[in-house]
């Protein structure tokens, strides 16, 4: 007799994962090696930013006392007394009435607290001395970066688990961080089972396609932060399936197959999963595509058993097993990001389940803006090229017109979101 699933909420599918979802280990590596990786510390700063009083324009540094008095018809001279460019600092005192010619980022001389740009002045030479003029007078403190303005010593910058960026490298670099400790990549091995199965660079043969499903995993592991291993194909054979399965979990930290977890008679992971002692944490989800999405656990080990159709493979990837990734890699906001978008063009299936509708999110100068993208068929692998977000279309809804505001998931954003359900 066919099995009777009984299908649970998106959220509880999720929360059921999550509680598996544990921080990962941190490793140490070189800040040349940091970019998109997460971070498994948080940066402080162990100094003042800057460090010195410095000017911020090429000019002169003076004592704005002394430049009172300047005015269009009456300016004030000024002796130089020396040059300074960034990376030395001044010899001699400055005393009153003298300043020195100073470069961008050099430290502020001991005695002067103010910067006129080279631009405000006029220069001169008289008995071989140098000399240069101001029409305007400077407060104390005009055109001077401050010690500590940018941040003060001790402060927490960049907390653990943010996604290392161009700037979070420049900050490392600024605080001396040559080896930075990260998230540990964990290691994702992938199944793509079905004897339709082709490999990339197989010739087409009559009643078989080229395996797609395992190399849009790949790329979908890489873009949440983790390391793809792709074990390879298997054909629908319990033994030969169970055999591989039970073999790479060693290896792993995750197993996601795609395909065999539907009711079919080929339909061999639950059987395995059986086998294998795992638990199985649900085997159907009210939603479409991927409502056979099935998660199980062996051992604290989580096995996604993801549709072998492409775009519900693809779905129950980026609600399922992303977050896990993501919290691995120790991100406080795990899930994909959501937001609200107007429908561009009318969606007019009714939604018995929760409907993930594949579509391209651009950005206007109304806000966000989303066109559903292709057929939307959990079979389809066409539309997948495109897709930037999900259009969550609750269950029990009979469609939506154009122009109607959405919540829709943002799959090309880093940020993610602490529970967006
Ligand atoms: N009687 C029922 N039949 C089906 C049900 C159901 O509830 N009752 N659910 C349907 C739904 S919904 C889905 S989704 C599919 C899921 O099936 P499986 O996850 O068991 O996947 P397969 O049967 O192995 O394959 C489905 C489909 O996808 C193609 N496929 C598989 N692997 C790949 C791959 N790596 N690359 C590209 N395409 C792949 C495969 O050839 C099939 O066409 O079950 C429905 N049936
Ligand atoms: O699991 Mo299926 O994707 O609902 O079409
Ligand atoms: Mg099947």
């Amino acid at each position: 007799m066919i099995e009777r699933r009984i299908p649970i909420q998106v959220s509880e599918a999720v929360e059921r994962v999550m509680a598996f979802a544990c921080q990962g280990e941190v490793e140490e590596i070189p800040i040349e090696k940091a970019y998109g990786r997460y971070l498994g510390e948080d940066v402080i700063s162990d100094h003042d930013v800057p460090p010195f009083d410095r000017s911020p324009y090429d000019g002169f540094a003076i004592h704005a006392e002394d430049s009172k008095t300047a005015r269009n018809d009456q300016p004030v001279e000024f002796e130089v007394i020396e040059e300074i460019g960034a990376g030395y600092v001044a010899s001699k005192e400055v005393k009153p009435f003298q300043a020195v010619r100073i470069m961008t980022g050099a430290q502020m001389p001991a005695q002067c607290d103010a910067v006129v740009m080279l631009e405000l002045t006029k220069e001169y030479e008289k008995d071989g001395k140098k000399y240069m003029a101001i029409k305007r007078s400077f407060q104390s403190g005009d055109n001077v970066s401050f010690k500590g303005e940018d941040t003060k010593k001790g402060n927490v910058l960049v907390p653990k688990g943010t996604y290392i960026n161009p700037g979070v490298q420049a900050l490392l670099a600024t605080f001396g961080y040559a080896n930075i400790k990260v998230a540990k990549k964990p290691i994702i091995g992938i199944y793509a089972t079905g004897t339709e199965l082709l490999d990339v660079h197989e010739q087409l043969q009559p009643e078989k396609i080229r395996n797609s499903n395992a190399h849009m995993v790949q790329a979908q592991i890489e873009r949440a932060g983790a390391t793809p291993i792709y074990a390879g194909k298997l054909i629908d054979d319990f033994e030969a399936c169970y055999e591989a399965i039970s073999k790479v979990l060693e290896d792993v930290d995750i197993l996601v197959t795609t395909g065999g977890v539907s009711v079919g008679d080929f339909d061999y992971l639950p059987a395995i999963y059986e086998q294998l002692g795992a638990k199985v944490l649900f085997n159907k989800i009210a939603m479409r595509p991927g409502s056979v999405t099935t998660v199980a656990e062996l051992n604290g080990k989580l096995l996604f058993g993801l549709s072998g159709n492409p775009s519900a493979c693809y779905v129950g990837f980026e609600l399922l097993v992303r977050p896990v990734i993501k919290r691995l890699l120790h991100s406080t906001k795990p899930h994909v990001k959501k937001a609200r978008a107007v429908l561009q063009a009318d969606f007019p299936k009714a939604n018995p389940f929760t409907r993930f509708v594949r579509g391209y999110v651009s950005y206007s100068e109304n806000g966000l803006e989303i066109t559903p993208i292709g057929l939307d068929k959990s079979n389809v692998v066409s539309s997948l090229a495109s897709v930037n977000g999900l259009m969550i279309l609750p269950g029990g809804t009979r469609g939506f017109r154009q122009g109607t505001k959405v919540d829709v998931l943002l799959l090309e954003d880093i940020e993610g979101s602490e529970w967006p359900w």
